[in-house]
């Protein structure tokens, strides 16, 4: 499954809102899409699942265009945890994680023993096996989050797409969540606002800014303390994480600028003795 989104700008009342993204999703990636609130993550994702159309440019899945997919074709291709999936009824687990089959089923056709055994395989797969008759309401964020997720494993679609799934979620939740994601070796992409979350599971990042693409590649090409600074207008120290190794990303709040240039000065300080004393053992030599 490889994902193609080429030339793709997205208008709403004639303003803007993206302009010409080039992005690829190759089989078993992990795609970060980050950049700061209005920058076009959403936009860019409602476009990949259809919620919206494109003005200009195709999105393709193994070389297939989507827009002349049916829905029903694209539902099987494509899955999705989205921010605005909250159920409006009070529907039970179960009944929310066999929505995921309706793409496979046809219109008057019961739910069948196979759909059923995937509904459990899916709940099982994300440790929510033992809530299957619970109601959807009662589940805490995290737990609701994992349910969302076992739906698209139902869907049992080859591309995932994941807009901030670890929105309104502690610590260990969002841990959790993306360890499930990338122990499931999908082929997904994901909008991410923790810079430190998508540094740690992504294998390749898309930063946005106003609508334009204004880096892609590892993380650690993209996430430089220049660019955190161009386009989120925060200082950072970046510096690869202690246990890890990934990179890891530490802000500086305004607060402590005044620091940061007293840092630079010494820094620069050090630097001018250094240079100096090069430059004298140079002459003694
Ligand atoms: N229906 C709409 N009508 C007018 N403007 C819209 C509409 N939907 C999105 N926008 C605008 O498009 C821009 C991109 O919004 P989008 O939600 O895609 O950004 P985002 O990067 O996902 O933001 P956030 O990080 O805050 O979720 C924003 O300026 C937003 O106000």
């Amino acid at each position: 499954m490889n994902v193609d989104v080429s030339k793709l700008s997205y208008k709403i009342d004639q303003q803007s809102i993206l302009h010409s993204i080039f992005l690829q999703v190759r089989k078993g990636e992990l795609v970060g899409l980050v950049g700061p609130n209005g920058s076009g993550k959403s936009t860019l994702l409602k476009n990949m699942y259809r919620v919206l159309q494109p003005d200009e440019g195709m999105i393709s899945i193994d070389g297939y265009l989507l827009s002349e997919m049916t829905y029903k074709e694209s539902a099987r291709k494509v899955s999705v945890v989205s921010q605005e999936t909250a159920a409006a009824f009070d529907f039970k687990v179960r009944e929310i994680v066999l929505m995921g089959r309706h793409p496979h089923q046809s219109m008057f056709r019961a739910d069948t023993a196979g759909d059923l055994s995937i509904v459990q395989q899916a709940l099982a797969k994300v440790g929510m096996a033992k809530a299957a008759e619970r109601s959807f309401h009662t589940l805490s964020g995290g737990e609701k989050q994992r349910v969302l997720i076992a739906r698209a494993l139902a869907q049992q679609a080859s591309f995932l797409i994941l807009d901030e799934p670890t929105n309104h979620l502690d610590i260990r939740y969002q841990l959790q969540i993306m360890d499930l994601v990338k122990n499931l070796k999908l082929t997904a992409i994901a909008a991410l606002h923790d810079l430190n979350i998508a540094a740690c599971y992504c294998d390749r990042i898309y930063m946005l800014k106003e609508g334009y693409v204004v880096a892609s590649g590892k993380p650690e090409d993209v996430l430089t303390t220049e660019r955190l600074l161009e386009v989120f207008g925060v200082q950072a120290v970046v510096s690869p994480h202690p246990i890890t190794g990934r990179l890891s990303i530490a802000y500086i709040s305004e607060l402590f600028h005044d620091a940061v240039s007293v840092d630079k000065r010494a820094e620069k300080r050090e630097e001018t003795s250094d240079a100096n004393a090069m430059h004298l053992l140079s002459i003694q030599l």
